[in-house]
């Protein structure tokens, strides 16, 4: 429908409004427009899938041909690509639909795609309804089967097992620091990190249908929750006593069996458990985000806007970690974090963990991670993979 054409129907429309006849036929002629539309786009999306199956082909044809010497199964999640589409949808977008919100419908079209071509299983620090499996259906869209596990070290396991592909876990977050579970599980295992998603963290006040609010006696959450609410809860719940559980997924599970409590939990928890939001955005800092990681096996191709983790075991010695980062300033790679951790069973050793822009098969890249080499005990590349785009 061309813009003019649109103006003078909006202009039909507020001459006739009080003809119901006419309003009736209008409406049902944007319908019908819309249901072509609907029919272009399902033609096109199937389409889109048909050359994802070819992809797939080509994908395991590589393998058969035995082209590579590595894997003998096919790789068919590309990070590195995906990104890139949905970079190009952002960048591409005229509106009035807002460019994340575009890229993520497309983020559900890719997930689907990739499932026809081989359904994908991701482990993710459990259970249902965590933030974490909040990030993991944002990284990899609804399609993907999300398994939920119980520690970060069963997610690290499973996929090192190869039961799951993939896996999901936390480890920073704005306000509350780093997950050390996390960067532990990268000293004992040789998993990479292959993709990052960011997620702001959002806090419902949430109900069953079955709540009687003006009794209510308990209010269930993960600790870390209750503390980014607190500010909120003094104020609007004053005396109704806190119960920390072992999840924000827990805290919704409870609600089934008890009239009388609230949870405080996210939207996945919320859909999961069928509660009804009564209050929501009610953390105290808005702006509170986690990162979480998600690790696999393989290596992973640039796709122009990459980050790249190494793990560094330092001498023990002063001036150490001056030296360390050194080449980084050197070659003009900027780091975008460091953390710190014990490196057991020694004592008083320390590893760094360190991440910095650009890809791995960048020449100043690689160049500083070589001129660390001599300077330390031992470098691992922990993975060289996009940057989040959603
Ligand atoms: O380009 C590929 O390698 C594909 O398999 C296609 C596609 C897509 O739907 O665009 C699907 C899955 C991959 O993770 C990346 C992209």
């Amino acid at each position: 429908m061309s813009e003019q054409s649109s103006e003078q129907n909006v202009d039909h429309l507020n001459q006739s409004i009080s003809d119901t006849t006419n309003e009736k036929e209008f409406l049902d002629s944007i319908r019908q427009n819309i249901d072509a539309v609907d029919c272009e786009i399902q033609t096109l999306i199937n389409n889109r899938a048909k050359l994802a199956q070819q992809v797939a082909t080509v994908k395991k044809n590589h393998i058969a041909n035995n082209v590579t010497t590595d894997s003998s199964n096919p790789i068919f999640y590309r990070p590195e690509r995906e990104a890139q589409v949905l970079k190009a949808v952002m960048e591409r977008n005229t509106g009035p639909i807002a460019d994340e919100k575009m890229a993520r419908l497309f983020r559900e079209i890719m997930s689907v795609c990739l499932d026809l071509e081989a359904p994908q299983r991701i482990a993710f620090l459990g259970p249902v309804g965590t933030f974490t499996h909040a990030a993991a259906l944002k990284h990899f869209g609804k399609a993907a089967d999300t398994v939920p596990m119980t520690t970060i070290t069963d997610v690290f396991r499973e996929v090192e097992a190869g039961t799951a592909m993939y896996g999901v876990v936390p480890v920073e977050n704005s306000s509350e620091g780093v997950v050390n579970h996390t960067l532990d599980g990268f000293l004992s295992s040789s998993l990479k990190i292959i993709g990052e998603v960011e997620l702001p963290i959002h806090q419902n006040f949430l109900v069953a249908e079955h709540t009687k609010i003006d009794g209510l006696s308990r209010i269930y959450s993960h600790q870390q929750s209750l503390a980014q609410c607190r500010h909120w809860l003094d104020v609007n719940f004053p005396n109704v006593e806190r119960v920390a559980v072992s999840s924000n997924g827990e805290a919704a599970r409870r609600l089934k069996n008890e009239w009388h409590s609230a949870a405080i939990a996210g939207d996945v928890a919320a859909a999961e458990y069928d509660l009804h939001k009564l209050y929501t955005n009610i953390e105290d800092n808005p702006s509170n985000t986690t990162r979480f990681l998600i690790i696999g096996h393989e290596a992973i191709a640039p796709s122009g806007q990459d980050k790249t983790s190494i793990v560094v075991s330092a001498h023990d010695k002063a001036g150490a970690l001056i030296e360390i980062l050194k080449p980084l300033s050197y070659h003009g790679v900027s780091m975008t974090s460091i953390e710190t951790r014990p490196e057991r069973p020694n004592k008083w050793a320390y590893v760094f963990f360190i991440d910095m822009n650009g890809h791995i098969d960048e020449a100043n890249v690689s160049a500083a991670i070589n001129d660390i080499r001599p300077l330390v005990k031992d470098v691992r590349i922990l993975g060289s993979y996009p940057k989040a785009v959603l």
